[in-house]
């Protein structure tokens, strides 16, 4: 590892060990699924993960999992070749999806959310099959506020994205453990030590959802004036006052008559 990408994968485990501890995400006998796409946030948190396991005092196993969603052009092979080279347990899927969804999908219906459900699927069956108890994710900080806000502009709602929660089928723990991490750090690395990347190669990744990119660079241009944006806004939702929100479900309703 040349000493940039050494440097940029220390920020990154500091990170990943903070998360891991404020959240309790990896406890001892876990097995766990790493979801893994063949793009630099997921690769990065797979490198990490390892590299953690290697040295943690609670025992505990990793398992790459790829799903592959069967668009035309979708270099596998890649991603495989790179499991293997470092020597990780892993598994390539494959999936019908990309025929499901030509047929299937309704107009007006979003093509990547139907895409991502039908992965999430795929991947929490193979996480059953391979016998692990939780799966992880690659979303960073930058995820995390991005989705603050799209659900602040678009939804009407004030939630993100959670570092442990109990997967829909409530057999796995969903886990991500990049929450601290800026996608930066992540690019940083992922360029110094020069992960094969892969797009999915579906008929609208050109297309990128315009919504993120939006909350994106809204967040780019307001770090020129509040460097710690970042920061700030994880920190904020590290930070909850319910009831200093406008939620009825925690408003006291009972008076105090001496306050
Ligand atoms: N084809 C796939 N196979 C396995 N896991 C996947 C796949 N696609 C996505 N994931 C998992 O879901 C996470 C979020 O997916 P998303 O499509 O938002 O990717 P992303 O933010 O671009 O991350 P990445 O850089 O890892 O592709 C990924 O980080 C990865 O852990």
């Amino acid at each position: 590892m040349t000493p940039e990408a050494q440097k940029a994968f220390h920020q990154i485990q500091r990170k990943t060990g903070k998360a891991i501890g404020d959240f309790d995400l990896i406890e001892a006998g876990d097995r766990i699924a790493v979801g893994v796409s063949g793009g630099k946030d997921s690769y990065t948190l797979l490198h990490v993960l390892e590299a953690l396991r290697k040295k943690a005092p609670v025992k505990f196993e990793l398992v790459a999992i790829n799903i592959d969603s069967g668009f035309p052009g979708y270099q596998k092979e890649q991603i495989e070749a790179h499991l293997l080279h470092h020597g990780f347990n892993y598994q390539m899927a494959a999936t019908n999806a990309y025929q499901i969804i030509e047929e299937k999908l309704r107009p007006g219906t979003s093509y990547c959310a139907f895409c991502a459900r039908l992965r999430r699927g795929s991947l929490y069956s193979q996480a059953e099959q391979h016998h692990c108890n939780k799966v992880a994710l690659g979303h960073h900080l930058d995820d995390v506020i991005e989705t603050l806000l799209l659900n602040q502009f678009y939804a009407g709602t004030l939630s993100a994205m959670s570092a442990k929660l109990l997967a829909d089928n409530g057999k796995h723990t969903v886990i991500r453990p990049l929450v601290y991490t800026e996608e930066t750090e992540i690019q940083r690395f992922s360029n110094a030590f020069h992960f094969p990347i892969v797009n999915c190669s579906c008929p609208v990744v050109a297309q990128e959802d315009q919504k993120r990119q939006r909350m994106k660079q809204l967040v780019h241009d307001l770090a020129r004036e509040i460097p710690e944006i970042r920061r700030s806004m994880i920190a904020a939702i590290s930070n909850v006052h319910p009831r200093h929100l406008l939620d009825k479900n925690y408003v006291t309703t009972r008076s105090h008559p001496h306050t």
